[in-house]
């Protein structure tokens, strides 16, 4: 059945999979293009259409999408109008042609032979992310996108090619990222957040411009100092892209890594909101950190749990790094504000933000950090209070949380010897 259906279709493989194939990646979805077909002929073929404006048609079997060869034209700002055209007369190259990168535009025929009009080989070879044509700047997403295929291929080697980042630089000085719709540009940065190194996509943004548009409370932390003898590397934006890194590593491909990931980029926001008298000390910054969160989740829509993370981490890091000298009665309240009672998750994303938090600081790299064993000691006395035991000694309703409480003080207290 596929080899009736292909035998009569002009198919190539294109995109991602041919680039990861290229790289040894593990290739995970399939897109083909049709040169020479209609959607007439596809469905006669037995394929199954998908969207209206933009049809994709999914193979009966494999349910791999296929796209009609075709070129988009702009006719708007950001991405609301696309002229998409899809006639049989379009050609491969032409379709190659509007891609993003030279490496998302190598084609493969069926037979294996390579299609490389815009060399994107040679640019795999020599790690170069490189726009294909001028047509790249028609859909400001793509800024985005070339940072987040750096922060995820820069492990490799790759970097911008210059005339790209250039081109880039005139995207974002043109003002079109403002016309994009906050959906996109979270979707991007949720999966930037996923990559092996989400602070290459932040520091890409920042070189071309686009994080003081898309991202000004994290724009804001550049320039901002810290005092020098805990953070060699002084300067606030540098330390978070640094944290990030960090909790890039701890978390790996864990399936809390970006939510955590974010919460570590928003952990310190409070800094740029601090009085500049008092430089380079923060006192208050965890506190101010949360409306410049809050305002950046609303802005680009991102969804409750990342926002509801990164405000505890806004909020309560300093109290972990400084978890030795905190009363027990004052850890109490810290794992009640965390709900580590309903989720004991919290704990763990705190903490690994808070060690992320140290060693994303130059020469701290390889930090030990005591406070998260001592923390995760605290929370093991006090959730082990037997609120049974409580109930049936009696107490009425309103004095059961009043003792629980006072035990789990107790707990942590005689933990603290
Ligand atoms: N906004 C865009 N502008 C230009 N080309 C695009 C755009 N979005 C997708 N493409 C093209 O379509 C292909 C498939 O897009 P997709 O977003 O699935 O990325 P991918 O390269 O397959 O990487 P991933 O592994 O992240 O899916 C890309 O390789 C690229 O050629």
């Amino acid at each position: 059945m596929i080899k009736t259906l292909q035998s009569q279709l002009e198919i190539y493989l294109v995109g991602g999979a041919v680039r990861d194939q290229l790289l040894g990646l593990e290739v995970k979805d399939r897109d083909w293009v049709v040169v020479g077909s209609t959607p007439q002929h596809m469905l006669a073929q037995g394929y199954r259409q998908v969207g209206q404006d933009f049809p994709v048609f999914l193979h009966p079997e494999t349910q791999e999408e296929y796209a009609l060869a075709r070129t988009e034209r702009k006719c708007g700002h950001g991405y609301q109008g696309f002229a998409v055209d899809f006639t049989p007369g379009i050609s491969l190259e032409q379709d190659l042609l509007r891609r993003d990168l030279t490496i998302n535009a190598i084609a493969q025929r069926l037979d294996g032979e390579l299609i490389d009009p815009y060399h994107g080989l040679q640019d795999l070879q020599n790690r170069t992310l490189r726009h294909v044509s001028a047509a790249f700047a028609e859909d400001p997403l793509r800024v985005l996108r070339v940072a987040r295929f750096h922060a995820r291929f820069a492990h490799l080697g790759f970097k911008i090619a210059a005339e790209t980042l250039q081109l880039m630089q005139q995207i974002t000085q043109s003002g079109e990222l403002d016309h994009l719709t906050p959906e996109r540009v979270w979707l991007e940065t949720e999966k930037a957040l996923k990559t092996a190194s989400p602070q290459v996509y932040f520091q890409s943004l920042r070189d071309c411009g686009a994080l003081a548009r898309l991202f000004p409370e994290v724009d804001a932390l550049f320039g901002i100092p810290n005092p020098p003898q805990h953070h060699p590397e002084i300067d606030s934006g540098i330390h978070t892209l640094m944290v990030l890194e960090q909790a890039a590593k701890l978390t790996g491909d864990q399936t809390d890594a970006a939510s955590i990931r974010f919460a570590a980029l928003c952990h310190d926001l409070g800094k740029a909101r601090t009085p500049a008298e008092n430089y380079p000390h923060h006192y208050g910054h965890e506190q101010l950190g949360v409306p410049p969160t809050i305002e950046l989740c609303r802005r680009l829509k991102v969804p409750n749990h990342y926002q509801q993370l990164a405000v505890l981490c806004c909020r309560y890091h300093s109290h972990i790094h400084r978890i030795q000298v905190l009363k027990a009665s004052t850890i109490v309240r810290l794992f009640d504000s965390l709900d580590v009672w309903r989720k004991p998750q919290n704990l763990n994303a705190l903490l690994t933000v808070c060690l992320a938090d140290t060693r994303g600081r130059l020469g701290f790299e390889h930090s030990d950090y005591p406070q998260a064993d001592l923390a995760r000691q605290f929370y093991q006395r006090a959730v082990a209070v037997d609120v049974q035991a409580i109930i049936a000694a009696g107490y009425q309703k309103q004095q059961i949380r009043e003792q629980l409480t006072l035990q789990r003080i107790k707990a942590i207290s005689a933990a603290k010897g």
